[in-house]
């Protein structure tokens, strides 16, 4: 698991744009080969949409071989209403972008029969193919989509009973009102959300920290569902500091220093957006630090830049800091085609020549540090 964190709620959606632009304009989908997203609603995501928006109308994102998945919505909540799901989606997101009308599903909180809306969205989640990215975001309780505290973490898209907290803080949305806040749901499962092939997840706020505590330093439990993405090989976790202030502080730093040391030791332009290593940037040991290794880096050395772990501790994610104009990944028109002429690619989407940063740079704050024999083992391919 990657947690990325950055200083407060707009970094976090700038990142988070950033990243979903990226994986689209890198996975260079077609009509034939479209990219399937899965996407979360509440308050956490709606920056996050802005900047997608902006992104299409300079023409560095394109969704017009895109498919979307909401991930939930209200049951008995007419879809015209504000707060229905199917409306947030369509104000932040679906209104402003050019994906076509038949590639956004979303959850029928109407219909006569829920069972079978349930079914029909996980049959066409499967016929196009699974969803290869799934943003989505968590209650103040943990609950990912709308899956409360002791769900199945092997459930489907189903009906679900809100729980008290859940209504307490949606209730904002209705006027403060938890009598106008409806007390079911239609929501992807926790198995749903398994499935997808990447897991990325928005978590800000001091609300948060217990739940994002939960999820990353203690077990896999249906209590805190979003704590199941410890069982997926392809998630990342984006929050803000305030988020951070259940965690451990050594927990902290670690996923800190990751960041750091890949960017002495292995330069952006070497790591693929998801986390694979090609090489390393830099091999000469005259360029090292020097410095001792203390416990918490060599629990680094061993886990950090482990190109063998799929889930990828990827220093990547320090382009989605960027401004899109610099990365030179405008791929619009390359996604408009509608053949599956995808070719060789035209960029490398996280290359940056800043990005190599001297091995000896003392820029690193949380104690990680690169010496000689670190380097020395990479250079003949020691797997750390
Ligand atoms: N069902 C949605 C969740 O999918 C979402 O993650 C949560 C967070 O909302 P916010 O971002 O406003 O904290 O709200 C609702 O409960």
């Amino acid at each position: 698991m990657r947690l990325i964190i950055r200083d407060d709620p707009k970094a976090v959606a700038f990142y988070t744009a950033n990243y979903v632009r990226q994986r689209i304009n890198e996975f260079r989908p077609t009509r034939k080969r479209p990219f399937v997203l899965g996407l979360p609603t509440g308050s956490t995501p709606v920056e996050v949409y802005w900047h997608l928006v902006e992104f299409y109308k300079r023409g560095d994102l394109s969704f017009r071989h895109v498919i979307t998945f909401s991930m939930d919505e209200y049951v008995g909540l007419p879809r015209s209403h504000p707060e229905s799901y199917c409306a947030f989606m369509h104000r932040h997101l679906y209104d402003h972008i050019n994906l076509r009308a038949e590639n956004i599903h979303m959850l029928d909180g109407n219909a006569d029969d829920l069972a079978a809306e349930c079914q029909r969205y996980e049959d066409k989640i499967k016929e196009v193919g699974g969803i290869e990215l799934f943003l989505g975001g968590i209650g103040p309780d943990g609950h990912i989509a709308f899956n409360e505290p002791g769900s199945s973490l092997e459930s489907v898209t189903r009906v679900k009973t809100l729980a008290y907290e859940t209504v307490l803080s949606n209730a904002r949305f209705f006027g403060g009102d938890v009598n106008k806040v409806p007390k079911l749901a239609l929501t992807v499962g926790v198995g749903t959300v398994r499935a997808a092939r990447e897991v990325l997840l928005i978590i800000t706020g001091a609300h948060k920290a217990v739940a994002l505590a939960k999820c990353i330093e203690e077990g896999v439990n249906h209590m805190w569902t979003v704590s199941v993405v410890q069982l997926h090989p392809s998630a990342m976790i984006v929050c803000d500091e305030d988020a951070t202030l259940e965690l451990h502080v050594k927990t902290v730093r670690y996923f800190k220093s990751i960041e750091q040391v890949q960017e002495q030791l292995i330069g952006r332009q070497h790591i693929g957006l998801k986390g694979s290593i090609s090489k390393l940037a830099r091999t000469d040991p005259s360029h090292s630090t020097g410095s001792a290794l203390s416990p918490a880096d060599a629990s680094v050395t061993s886990s950090g830049v482990d190109s063998s772990n799929s889930g990828g501790d990827s220093i990547s994610q320090q382009s989605a800091d960027e401004d899109v104009s610099d990365s030179g990944d405008s791929l619009h028109s390359v996604s408009d085609i509608d053949d599956e002429d995808i070719g060789s690619t035209t960029a490398d989407v996280v290359a940056s020549p800043s990005a190599n940063m001297p091995a000896g740079s003392s820029s690193d704050t949380n104690g990680a540090r690169v010496n000689n024999s670190l380097a020395s083992a990479a250079a003949v391919g020691n797997p750390f």
